[in-house]
């Protein structure tokens, strides 16, 4: 494979697939050239750039709105020029192959790839397919699924393969020791709880932290690693005391995540689907709060699989305060048997080959590139 072009963005979920591909793409092939289509505003033209090695096009577009509105007419031409703006790169970097993972960037590029008759896969996150995926499932050679229950809404696709999230694969291989240098954290075994909502921070997570903060004290053998999401870190830094709490490490963002998981011990935090992969993979226990705002409620789907497997402990954002979300964290350090048993169920849910899986099913597409 000498080019390959990525497009998926809006939040990490989409984006962090999308780089583990590329990076198992380039360890197997090192001479490759990768580029990504993303739009100027959003997440992945922060992250995508941050990799070195990846030429970053940008096109303009905007979501369709769920119900019949006058909003799409607009969407519609925007599609348009979308997609005649992504011939032109397509055009001029010659991918072997083009690989969308979701989010509605990923739409006009991947139609115009497969326009154009450049073989082409996308992948699925979650269980109930994105708008995005459904438009394209039709189109590509490809479609690869995060889970198997997946392929039931797929009747239309070409060929459908069950890989698991790429993002599993990069977890494990990171390295402990790196999470908890970038972290400034000395000591090697202390364990590290890591509170975050998703790829942009939630409001609710973030009050019911808060409210936990002064309880931090109460077990100085811990390290609390809070990541609040880039909009929400100047305000909350502002009411946290960090010098009277030592164990408290407070972070906008975290951008090298499978480090700092591989050496985490219990996640608090949002059920969105890449978190989920990198959970199970890693065998990482956790308190799940799905997030309320998402379509179909898919998050509460996900967060009562992981439940119902013994993996997750499951918190409704309408029943969360700090107490309640003190008094779970508590118990799964202090329990350490139940953290084994939840460790063990998480484990047996994850796929953590599923980014080598996934490269070989785009050599296959990319040998028979007419
Ligand atoms: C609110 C919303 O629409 N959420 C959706 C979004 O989630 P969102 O992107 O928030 O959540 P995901 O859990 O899917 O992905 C987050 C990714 O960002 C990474 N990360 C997070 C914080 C951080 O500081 N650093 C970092 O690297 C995580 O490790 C993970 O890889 O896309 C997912 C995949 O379609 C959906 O399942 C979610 O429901």
């Amino acid at each position: 494979m000498k080019r390959i072009l990525l497009s998926g963005g809006g939040t990490g979920g989409h984006i962090y697939p999308a780089l583990a591909i590329a990076r198992t793409v380039k360890k197997r092939y090192p001479d490759v050239e990768i580029a990504y289509i993303g739009t100027e505003q959003g997440l992945e033209s922060r992250i995508v750039p941050k990799e070195g090695n990846i030429h970053f096009y940008t096109i303009k577009i905007q979501g369709f709105t769920r119900s019949i509105s006058w909003k799409n007419v607009n969407t519609i031409r925007t599609f348009i020029s979308a997609v005649k703006r992504s011939k032109e790169y397509i055009k001029e970097f010659r991918p072997d192959v083009f690989v969308g993972t979701g989010g509605f960037v990923s739409g006009p590029p991947v139609y115009a790839a497969h326009q154009m008759g450049i073989p082409t896969l996308i992948h699925e996150q979650n269980v109930v397919l994105g708008m995005t995926t459904k438009f394209l499932s039709r189109y590509v050679d490809v479609v690869a699924i995060s889970l198997e229950e997946s392929q039931k809404y797929l009747g239309r696709a070409n060929r459908i393969v069950f890989t698991g999230n790429p993002r599993a694969t990069e977890v494990v291989q990171a390295n402990a020791t790196l999470g908890r240098k970038s972290l400034g954290i000395a000591d090697a075994h202390r364990p590290i709880i890591l509170l975050f909502g998703g790829s942009r921070g939630a409001k609710a997570i973030n009050e019911a932290v808060l409210q936990m903060v002064p309880h931090m004290k109460e077990l100085p053998h811990v390290h609390f690693v809070y990541v609040t999401g880039e909009v929400h870190y100047d305000t909350i830094r502002s009411h946290i005391p960090l010098d009277e709490i030592p164990n408290l490490y407070v972070k906008p963002f975290i951008y090298n995540m499978p480090d700092v998981l591989a050496a985490t011990y219990l996640v608090v935090g949002r059920a969105g689907a890449s978190t989920l992969a990198e959970l199970t993979a890693l065998g990482l226990p956790s308190v799940l709060i799905p997030s309320p705002y998402v379509t179909n409620n898919h998050q509460e789907a996900n967060a009562r699989w992981l439940e119902e497997q013994g993996a997750s402990k499951m918190l409704l954002e309408s029943e969360l305060t700090g107490d309640v979300l003190w008094r779970e964290v508590k118990r799964l350090i202090e329990d350490t048997e139940e953290h084994h048993v939840m460790s063990e169920a998480a484990r047996r849910l994850g796929r953590p080959q599923a980014a080598e899986v996934l490269v070989d099913e785009l050599e296959k597409i990319a040998a028979i590139r007419p």
